[in-house]
């Protein structure tokens, strides 16, 4: 969708709001999945998520996305933080939040590559360039 910026004679794309899952195991690890080759950001790992739907509440995309994606459901979360990024063809807010429970066993519901890993493993990773501010966050020990 592209919207009309009154102050220049060009168009702008609207800012992608994100619901993003750092979902924690009882042994506190956190779960990764690799994107689709085809997906923006594509072959890098992420924390599993997506847009929220129009006039969709941050909360319910979260555990709409957690279902689709893993099928889980949620039971507790917590905002940890915003990621604004600009990737230059897109521009993002990752709205990302700790899920502290859940019920279900995490499957990869669409097929993508998929792992639990401690907090000091996350370097081991090659994430989008926005997450460098989660896993940086997450190595200073915020939950
Ligand atoms: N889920 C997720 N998205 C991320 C992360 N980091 C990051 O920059 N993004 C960006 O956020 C945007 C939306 O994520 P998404 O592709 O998962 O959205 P979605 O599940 O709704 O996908 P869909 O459009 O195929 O239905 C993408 O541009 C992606 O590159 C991350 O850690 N997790
Ligand atoms: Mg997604």
């Amino acid at each position: 969708m592209l919207a009309k910026n009154p102050d220049e004679n060009c168009e702008v794309a609207p800012v992608v709001h994100v619901a993003v899952a750092v979902i924690f195991n009882a042994d506190q690890q956190i779960l990764l999945t690799k994107r689709h080759a085809s997906s923006h950001q594509g072959g890098l790992w992420e924390f599993p998520g997506g847009k929220l739907e129009a006039g969709e509440r941050l909360g319910d995309a979260l555990k709409r996305e957690l279902q689709e994606e893993l099928g889980i459901d949620v039971l507790s979360h917590h905002s940890l933080l915003r990621v604004e990024h600009d990737y230059g063809d897109k521009q993002v807010l990752l709205d990302v939040h700790s899920v502290t429970g859940f019920t279900g066993q995490p499957r990869a519901r669409e097929g993508q590559p998929m792992r639990w890993v401690s907090v000091t493993e996350l370097v081991d990773y090659d994430f989008p360039k926005a997450n460098v501010a989660i896993v940086n966050v997450l190595l200073d020990g915020k939950r």
